[in-house]
């Protein structure tokens, strides 16, 4: 019979790791002292983030006017001072490198000296893409890049993935990385642990995990896991509480565009140890999406949502996903005023 077990510890900066085997016959302990993560990338991801919406005009062409509007809403009405752009949230994988670009390149730009972080997603099908948005983004100054699996040939294992992200995080070395796991959307269902395993050897710019997967386990193990100077930003918004009970630092998500500050007020109140707020302050959030879902809640209501709240001109999504009735959209607006007492 056999047990097999490790356990990690974090001091100042000293990352030790204990393995531990041992059967009837033998123990061998073997202790490994490695200095963490020596460069010193970029700094630390925390607080919330807004995945933000990609304004479009009404005939579907990207609408880089809105942006400076768009930030200092998110500033000044949500108090939220980190984005993460071109993700799900902005339809990453529905536009052109080339409007990709510009896009970093605005939200960068008009972020500048008033974002705290401004994360640029590079995730693309095709590997030589990423890594041409990922120069692309240590070019104009991004905070961070993230990256999600591939989705039509998806990789087999955790290992080919890791590959994947090595590949593009190599071209932008400088600039932290962060692994963007959402399986329900990539439909690749690897544990995000798995993918962690060993990666900060291969990716040395590795700076942490955003997390969009409602496994609270496999969330659990990658912090158990992976230093604590990392990034966990966790991304399945009606369900924060359970993942900052789990050592989430941070979360990046769709809705903090319009419910910013309800999402800082829970962040403070767990941070402050006061549970039963943090709790009503979850469950209004779970009471409006669960409104929306009733409604058919998708990406394009989603974006008309945020139009609808913050009086911003985004458009309408790209095809394939459909414009959503405005008087839908008003309907989930009015619900969230109710339910946060807001006039
Ligand atoms: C599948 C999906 O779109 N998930 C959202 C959530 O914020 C989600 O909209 C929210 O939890 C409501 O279900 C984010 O995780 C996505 C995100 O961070 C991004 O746009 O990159």
């Amino acid at each position: 019979m056999k047990s097999n077990g490790w356990c990690s510890s974090h001091v100042n900066n000293i990352y030790i790791r204990l393995d531990l085997r041992c059967d009837y016959t033998c123990v061998s302990t073997s202790v490994t002292i490695k200095t963490a993560m020596t460069s010193t990338v970029g700094k630390k991801a925390t607080g919330l983030v807004a995945a933000t919406f990609t304004p479009l005009t009404p005939k579907g062409e990207i609408n880089l006017s809105e942006i400076g509007p768009y930030i200092d809403y998110l500033l000044e009405q949500q108090g939220v001072k980190s984005i993460f752009v071109n993700g799900t949230t902005g339809e990453g994988l529905s536009l052109t490198v080339e409007e990709r670009k510009q896009l970093a390149e605005e939200w960068c730009r008009k972020g500048k000296n008033k974002l705290e972080q401004v994360i640029v997603h590079v995730g693309c099908l095709s590997l030589k893409d990423s890594q041409e948005l990922a120069h692309h983004a240590a070019e104009i100054g991004a905070d961070g890049i993230a990256v999600i699996a591939p989705s039509f040939f998806k990789p087999a294992t955790a290992g080919a993935l890791r590959m994947f992200l090595q590949e593009v995080a190599a071209a932008a070395p400088a600039v932290p990385f962060y692994y963007y796991h959402i399986p329900s959307v990539t439909g690749v269902n690897l544990q995000a642990r798995d993918v962690l395993e060993g990666i900060e050897s291969q990716i040395p710019s590795f700076r942490g995990l955003k997390f969009s997967g409602s496994d609270l386990m496999d969330f659990g193990r990658c912090v158990s896991y992976c230093p604590s100077h990392w990034s966990y930003l966790y991304g399945v918004d009606e369900q924060l509480l359970g993942a900052l009970a789990m050592g989430a630092n941070g979360a990046v998500g769709s809705t903090y565009n319009y419910l910013g500050k309800s999402g800082n007020r829970l962040l403070s109140a767990f941070e402050k140890g006061d549970i039963t707020l943090a709790r009503i302050l979850q469950f209004q959030v779970q009471d409006i999406l669960s409104y929306a879902i009733d409604l058919g809640f998708d990406l394009a209501v989603n974006k008309q949502l945020m139009s609808e709240v913050s009086g911003l001109a985004l458009g309408p999504p790209r095809l394939p996903l459909l414009l959503c009735p405005q008087a839908k959209a008003r309907s989930i607006a009015q619900r969230l005023q109710q339910v946060l007492g807001v006039k």
